[in-house]
């Protein structure tokens, strides 16, 4: 029962934003139709069972003239239906896709708001395939929600309407069981709802474990498709490196979850389609032998046997709402779980106390470009990896920073951009200052040349003539030609033209401080030396930190730090203080 409190909880805190939302009057309006339609659609199911009564006695009185007037009934009913039918699914239909429209905005914005993306990523696995998520389960939940919710409401107002419709014609009956004549007062009511009930129940206790195998299953089935896609991406290393073994056999594994869950799955089908199949099968005649003691005593007529049937068949549907559904309640549960989940881990990853961001105090002065202070970088499990004491670099100046593989210069880079929430320290910038950092891989959006070249900023904010200048710059003049064209870019150029093109976007995006980690690593020491020159040409009022382990690359720099000593967290220091006093 808490169980079930927790979960309409949580449908409710899901489902009310957009309700609320500026998109407000088209979903109320769309769900106030689709429930008018549904509602009229439970009356035209009643205007029904009462024809029953009246076709069924025109039959048994071989009056025909009432039966081809009852005909013409059924088709006015039949019509009515028909077109509440297509409207009520055309309109649901419609509110699903501006619902999830709006919901799958909500969760990009937040996804993608203060690096939250990245962050869920380093908190492991508390959401796992964040794209399921929001491609998946934020489609499945909408179409869910709407189908569940207005079935159960129609499935009450049906219940409502027969029920007293059942109680009214149990009235006319009495029931004799064993040769005793017995009233009850509504007992065909009784009858349907006992037998519903029960049902319900059972298929509950069933079909519980359908609820975690399909959560499982959503889960395992991404799994799979996540690999095959790094696979994909990075199929040209896996071909060089012969790991299609290795690939085949990781899938294999990932598939054989799958293939276990799926078993298990069936198995809890069969045992659930064992009970709901048997079940429906008795509801055929159960209705019947309820009431054909009264039809056989004469007390009624083969109308009202045939209404009373119908109407326990609805009362009992009803009720049984449950077991029919109760594979599409257990695959909401298990989305609704999903999302939940989701959002918790989202706003973990927000939130200030959990993964606290370094502080980036923005300064009016112009003294230092960059200084950091008391930084104290830690790894996501705690443990500390590098400390900086106080460090204060001046503007335009270039600083190389070098240390052990692994030291963590990575790491502090993370801490300087300010995307890196483990450790405590402030670093401090100029007021409105830019920091760009640039990785040894750059990424390449797949999409145009122009597009990656200008990325994250639009392409059309630069005239053709200044993307065309920087890609000469860094000597790219072959991929001038080629900059409408549309490619995965990772794939076609080499890392040392990806390493350039790296540095043109830093020429077009002229940041205040730039943060060069291992950004010309795979060049040859000519051309890197000429794209340093470039950069000091260019960008001299820009602040240069790079990471790199090359000795040529002191040349290219006013100072070297050093990430010194063997123990963590190692400090990182002035390469003249190394000389003093070595760690
Ligand atoms: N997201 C992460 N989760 C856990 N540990 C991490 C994470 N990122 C980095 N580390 C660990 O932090 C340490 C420092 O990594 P970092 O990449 O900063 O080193 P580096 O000095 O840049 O190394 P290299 O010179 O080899 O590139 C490594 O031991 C690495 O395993």
């Amino acid at each position: 029962m808490r169980a079930l409190l927790t979960l309409l909880n949580d449908i409710r805190r899901l489902a009310i934003p957009y309700f609320r939302s500026e998109d407000r009057w088209w979903g109320l309006g769309l769900l106030g139709a689709v429930i008018a339609l549904e509602l009229a659609y439970v009356y035209c199911t009643v205007l029904l069972t009462r024809w029953n009564n009246a076709f069924y006695d025109a039959i048994q009185e071989k009056d025909f003239a009432a039966f081809k007037y009852q005909l013409m009934v059924f088709c006015g009913i039949a019509v009515a239906s028909i077109i509440v039918a297509v409207y009520q699914i055309y309109l649901k239909q419609w509110l699903e896709i501006r619902w999830r429209r709006w919901l799958t905005r909500r969760y990009l914005e937040h996804w993608l708001s203060n690096e939250t993306h990245y962050r869920l990523r380093l908190s492991g696995d508390a959401a796992d395939n964040p794209d399921q998520r929001i491609a998946q389960d934020v489609n499945l939940f909408v179409s869910q929600t709407i189908s569940v919710g207005v079935g159960l409401l129609g499935n009450i107002v049906s219940l409502c309407s027969f029920s007293v419709m059942l109680w009214s014609l149990s009235g006319e009956m009495e029931l004799s069981l064993f040769g005793l004549d017995l009233h009850i007062p509504g007992y065909l009511f009784w009858a349907a709802l006992i037998y519903a009930m029960v049902g319900t129940l059972i298929a509950h206790l069933i079909g519980k474990p359908l609820v975690r195998l399909n959560f499982d299953q959503q889960r395992y089935e991404a799994d799979f498709r996540v690999d095959m896609v790094r696979l994909r991406e990075n199929s040209e290393q896996v071909a060089m490196l012969g790991g299609e073994a290795a690939e085949g056999r990781k899938l294999e594994g990932r598939f054989a979850r799958i293939w276990e869950n799926f078993f298990s799955q069936m198995k809890a089908q069969k045992r659930l389609t064992w009970f709901t199949a048997g079940y429906n099968q008795i509801s055929n005649v159960f209705p019947f032998v309820v009431v054909s003691p009264a039809y056989f005593a004469g007390t009624i007529q083969l109308g009202i046997l045939m209404q009373t049937a119908s109407a326990f068949g609805s009362v009992q549907g009803a009720f049984s709402f449950f077991i029919s559904a109760y594979t599409t309640l257990a695959e909401w549960t298990s989305v609704v779980n999903r999302l939940t989940g989701f959002e918790a881990a989202m706003q973990v990853a927000k939130r200030d106390d959990g993964l606290r961001a370094f502080p980036h105090r923005r300064t009016p002065t112009q003294q230092a470009a960059l200084s950091l202070a008391e930084m104290d970088v830690r790894l996501p499990d705690g443990a500390p990896i590098v400390s900086v004491d106080g460090l204060s670099i001046e503007k335009g100046e270039r600083v190389l920073v070098t240390g052990p593989s692994g030291g963590g210069k990575t790491t502090l880079f993370r801490a300087i951009a300010g995307i890196w929430p483990f450790g405590s320290g402030t670093v401090t910038l100029p007021e409105g200052a830019q920091v760009m950092i640039l990785p040894q891989r750059p990424y390449l959006p797949v999409g145009r040349l122009d597009e990656a070249l200008a990325y994250p900023l639009e392409a059309t904010r630069f005239e053709r003539g200044t993307l065309e200048e920087v890609l000469r710059a860094v000597s790219l003049d072959h991929l001038v030609p080629r900059l409408e064209e549309q490619a995965l870019w990772p794939h076609v150029l080499s890392l040392g033209e990806q390493q350039r093109l790296s540095i043109a976007r830093a020429l077009l995006e002229k940041p205040d401080v730039l943060l060069l980690d291992e950004a010309t690593a795979a060049l040859d020491e000519p051309t890197e030396a000429a794209l340093y020159a470039l950069l000091r040409q260019r960008l001299p009022q820009t602040t240069v930190l790079s990471i790199g382990h090359r000795a040529t690359l002191n040349a290219l720099h006013d100072r070297v730090l050093v990430l010194a000593g063997t123990a963590t967290p190692r400090r990182l220091i002035g390469s003249a203080q190394l000389q003093a006093a070595p760690a």
